[in-house]
């Protein structure tokens, strides 16, 4: 973490903590929240827009919801969290039975965000790396990214220099 925190450091970057969830229940969000004291609430499971809407009134923090893409209808589907969460992250539809709903490097059809007709604030994600990031941005027309196993050396290991490999691919841009 020291050394993550110094590549940040170096690119000239400042850092919030974002605790990721799926489908949490009000106990664990109360736990957590306490505990680790997270700046925004990610969800990434299946939760409504009602259980965002109130994830972030009993809370009282910003939440970033995740929604799954596959078609240009998910991005259709997605307009009921508009001006629910403070954040939309779309990342790539995980297959049927995949042990994970996210962190998979699995990319979607990045020209079909041009269709999203929403006001909130939104990121890209699914499958970015420093080789594909700046074409993602291209075709999506992104205001901002968030990537996982693209700057892993193995699975669920974070690495520095690809972190600052992707920092610098972004900043370039
Ligand atoms: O990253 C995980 O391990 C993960 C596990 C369960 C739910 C969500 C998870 N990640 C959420 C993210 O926001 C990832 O950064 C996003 O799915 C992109 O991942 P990747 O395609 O590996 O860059």
């Amino acid at each position: 973490m020291a050394e993550l925190m110094q590549v940040i450091r170096a690119e000239g970057m400042t850092t919030l903590l974002t605790a990721v969830l799926v489908n949490p229940d009000d106990k664990l969000l109360q736990a957590l929240t306490h505990a680790a004291k997270p700046d925004l609430i990610q969800l990434h499971g299946h939760e409504t827009p009602e259980r965002v809407a109130q994830v972030r009134a009993t809370f009282g923090l910003p939440v970033i919801k995740a929604i799954s893409v596959e078609t240009a209808d998910d991005i259709a589907q997605a307009c009921v969290y508009d001006a629910v969460a403070d954040y939309l992250l779309f990342d790539a539809k995980t297959p049927n039975g995949a042990d994970l709903p996210g962190g998979m490097g699995l990319s979607f059809d990045w020209p079909l965000m041009r269709a999203w007709p929403g006001k909130t604030p939104w990121l890209l994600a699914g499958g970015l790396s420093s080789d594909n990031v700046a074409q993602a941005l291209r075709l999506s027309g992104a205001p901002g990214v968030d990537v996982s196993s693209g700057v892993e050396s193995a699975p669920g290991v974070k690495d520095e220099r690809l972190i600052s490999g992707f920092l610098k691919a972004v900043k370039s841009l």
